[in-house]
């Protein structure tokens, strides 16, 4: 996957040459225009002038109120206008509110944890809360007043002795003594005006403390080459997770291209512990494999790495980000998630969709009784991909798209080509001046393909659900209730067809092929463990009796069942590295420095296998959940297939309901068989590659009717 790219990587040179100035110029998006840079430091040369202001204001003059500028690899904007400044601090405030994390601003804030320098997030609103109630409020500020009123008679005091001798007064030196004692008065309780040594040693601090958070780091500006900093003296040494050596500019990349990436990473973790970091071209990661590292990701330092990378193909396929899967962390995640927990995803409409899995699963059952008649094999993967695909669309969309016809063809084609481009390599995501090579292969044009094609699809299934006419089937789906969110306009983010198209891209992507690997998965540890199928098997026939099938009602008195598919998702989760997190500040785990930024792969494949965690990790054995109150909901932090914290996934109700359901039909009506000639040492457990991993190979069996049912 990544050999291709990194090969033609070794001709970046003539390419910087040739084509950016072309990929500048076609690229068909505006930015703010702004002065040319050169190569590699951008206008990083230009922020060298004594009066910085009214240089910018210069340039301002030729390129416009909102002029952008390129500070090595960080992309920078100058407003320069009422009109623009009321745009940045006004209308598009939430947007704009933020504060970057640089090097020396950090650490002297002890990592954002002022109010000045913090990200904007829930911790920077309380803490400003904290200075506007209790130290910044008028009340505070009026008894300060004496304070004040002493100070500056003192000072008049000063002045007027230096008058009588006709001394000049400094009032740069004198103003600066004044406000410094003033709020040290007011803050401390103390003042340093005098000769001694202790006022000597306050203003030495205070004026190194003023020049090493203005000064210039390489690293604010280049992220891999914090070690010139290291060089000058400027900064010292900090501990970062060890990892594995990387290659000159490409870090780690190449060692993405592994088929098995999971278990690759785990291996390395072994060499490097359960917290390591690598390098992805520009892009610093992290990788987490133990359930105490996760827990402190997950719950410790939840609110430091709950953000999600802005990665180029999941950005366009979410409309920007206006999903929930792929947003960053902030306000608008928090409502859009709100929505999803309240009306999508809760217990009350799990429940109500109770009859279209039902309906579902009878359907795949007897279809599967007619292979079956005739002794031919059943491709559990494709059937149980169909059979969830079509669940989620008749709750989410109100169709079903699981015939022959023109229709399920253009929707399968359209959502593997979806799923596809997600995944994708783009060199953009680990080399920001490359965004021209994904064009360059044609990546761009692929993705925006179909973005376009789902935009349409999307697009068609909102106006048919707009129709006062709609069919029956299309009340009350998800579709239905968000555009009833938009007309009521209830919630505080103004919905429109873009954010419902956002959120199906993530109930068809998240909901479906999760389930299905969760199941196929499960099943491919049955046929090779005959005694824990026929254990499974006979507590739902046991349960069952002479019922045609298994009903949701049945689920809660399946307790073996429930282990089997724990222990299924232990061995095999299907989002092996949970959705990437990206850090938003900077964090301290274990003594190592974590910076803002980070990508960050917690490895919920890894943890499943650790024998810190589990005995006999490798084997299939689902009595270990029997007597134990492990749990899959993300407080347990050896078993997370489904995430935690903030971020974990909401949709684990709609998940576990429907592979439990579709799993105990399965072995209730069923014996299965491996095809003729196949023994259990001939299954693999091949992964491929992708987000959600599945079984390589299609898992193909005999289903024989279980002779209770024959009759039937
Ligand atoms: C067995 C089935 C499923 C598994 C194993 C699964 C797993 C996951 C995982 C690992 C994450 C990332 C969590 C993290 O970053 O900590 C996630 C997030 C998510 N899942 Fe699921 N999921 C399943 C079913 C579903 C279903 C049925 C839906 C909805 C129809 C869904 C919707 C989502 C969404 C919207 C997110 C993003 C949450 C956020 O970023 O705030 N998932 N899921």
């Amino acid at each position: 996957m990544v050999i291709i790219p990194l090969l033609l990587l070794l001709l970046l040179p003539v390419f910087l040459l040739f084509f950016i100035p072309k990929w500048r110029r076609n690229k068909g998006i505006r930015h703010p225009p702004g002065p040319p840079g050169l190569p590699f430091i951008g206008n990083l040369h230009q922020l060298d002038n004594s009066d910085f202001q009214r240089y910018l204001w210069r340039l301002s003059k030729k390129y416009g109120p909102i002029m952008s500028l390129r500070l090595g690899f960080v992309p920078a904007l100058v407003i320069s206008s009422a009109k623009m400044a009321k745009e940045v601090l006004k209308t598009n405030d939430l947007a704009f509110c933020s504060r970057p994390a640089l090097f020396g601003q950090q650490k002297l804030s002890y990592n954002g944890l002022d109010v000045a320098l913090s990200p904007y997030n829930d911790y920077w609103r309380e803490m400003r809360k904290i200075c506007t109630l209790h130290l910044f409020s008028s009340r505070r500020v009026q008894s300060a007043r004496w304070i004040r009123q002493d100070e500056v008679s003192q000072m008049i005091k000063n002045i007027s002795q230096l008058a009588g001798s006709s001394e000049l007064t400094d009032l740069s030196e004198t103003l600066m003594i004044l406000t410094c004692t003033i709020v040290c008065r007011v803050a401390f309780g103390k003042k340093y005006d005098g000769e001694g040594h202790e006022s000597r040693r306050f203003y030495k601090l205070f004026h190194e403390c003023q020049a090493v958070m203005a000064s210039f780091y390489v690293s604010d500006h280049f992220p891999l080459m914090g070690w010139f900093d290291k060089l000058t003296g400027i900064n010292k040494g900090i501990r970062h997770p060890p990892g594995p050596p990387g290659l000159p500019f490409i870090g780690n990349l190449h060692q993405l291209d592994n088929s098995d990436f999971q278990r690759y990473l785990w291996r390395l973790s072994k060499k490097y512990g359960p917290i390591m970091s690598l390098r992805l071209g520009f892009v610093p990661a992290l990788v987490i494999s133990s359930a105490k590292m996760a827990k402190e990701v997950l719950k410790t330092n939840d609110l430091a790495f709950c953000s999600r990378p802005a990665l180029f193909g999941q950005q366009k396929l979410s409309y920007n980000g206006l999903d929930v899967a792929l947003s960053p962390y902030n306000d608008y995640w928090r409502e859009m998630r709100k929505i999803c927990t309240l009306h999508l995803f809760s217990s009350r409409r799990v429940q109500s969709a109770r009859w279209i899995r039902q309906d579902e699963v009878s359907q795949m059952i007897k279809n599967i009784s007619q292979l079956a008649g005739s002794s031919e094999l059943t491709d559990l993967s494709e059937t149980l991909m169909i059979l969830t695909c079509t669940i989620v669309c008749r709750v989410a969309f109100g169709k079903k798209y699981d015939g022959e016809g023109h229709e399920s063809r253009r929707f399968y084609k359209l959502f593997h080509e979806c799923q596809a481009v997600m995944a994708s390599f783009y060199v953009s995501d680990h080399f920001p001046l490359m965004g021209w090579f994904d064009k360059l292969t044609g990546m761009c044009a692929r993705l925006e393909r179909n973005f376009e094609d789902m935009d349409v699809f999307y697009q068609e299934l909102i106006d048919e659900h707009r129709n006062p006419d709609r069919p029956e089937s299309m009340q009350d789906d998800f579709i239905d209730i968000l555009l009833q969110l938009e007309k009521d306009g209830l919630s505080s983010i103004h919905l429109t067809s873009n954010h419902i198209k956002a959120l199906l891209m993530n109930i068809l992507l998240g909901g479906t092929d999760t389930s299905a690997s969760t199941v196929v998965w499960t099943m491919v540890e049955l046929v090779k463990h005959p005694i824990v199928m026929k254990k499974a098997q006979e507590e739902v026939r046991k349960l069952i009796g002479n019922r045609a099938k298994v009903d949701e009602d049945d689920l809660q008195n399946l307790p073996y069942l429930k282990a089997v598919i724990m222990e299924g998702l232990r061995l095999h989760p299907p989002v092996p590295l949970l959705i990437p997190r990206e850090t938003i500040d900077r964090c301290v785990i274990e003594g190592y420095e974590i910076k803002p930024k980070t990508l960050v792969y917690v490895n919920a494949w890894a943890i499943g296998r650790d024998p810190e965690s589990w005995e006999n990790p490798e084997e299939y054995v689902p009595e270990r959940f029997l007597d134990s109150s492990i749990d899959y909901k993300g407080q347990d932090f050896q078993l997370i297939p489904f995430g935690g914290g903030r971020r974990g996934c909401p949709g684990i109700v709609m998940g576990t309901t429907t592979v439990e359901l579709v799993l105990s039909n399965l072995l209730y009506s069923f014996d299965w068989e491996l095809p003729e000639g196949m023994k259990i040492e001939d299954i693999d457990t091949a992964p491929m590659p992708g987000i959600v991993v599945h079984k390589k190979n299609a898992l193909c069996l005999l289903a024989r009717v279980h002779k209770d049912h024959e009759a039937e």
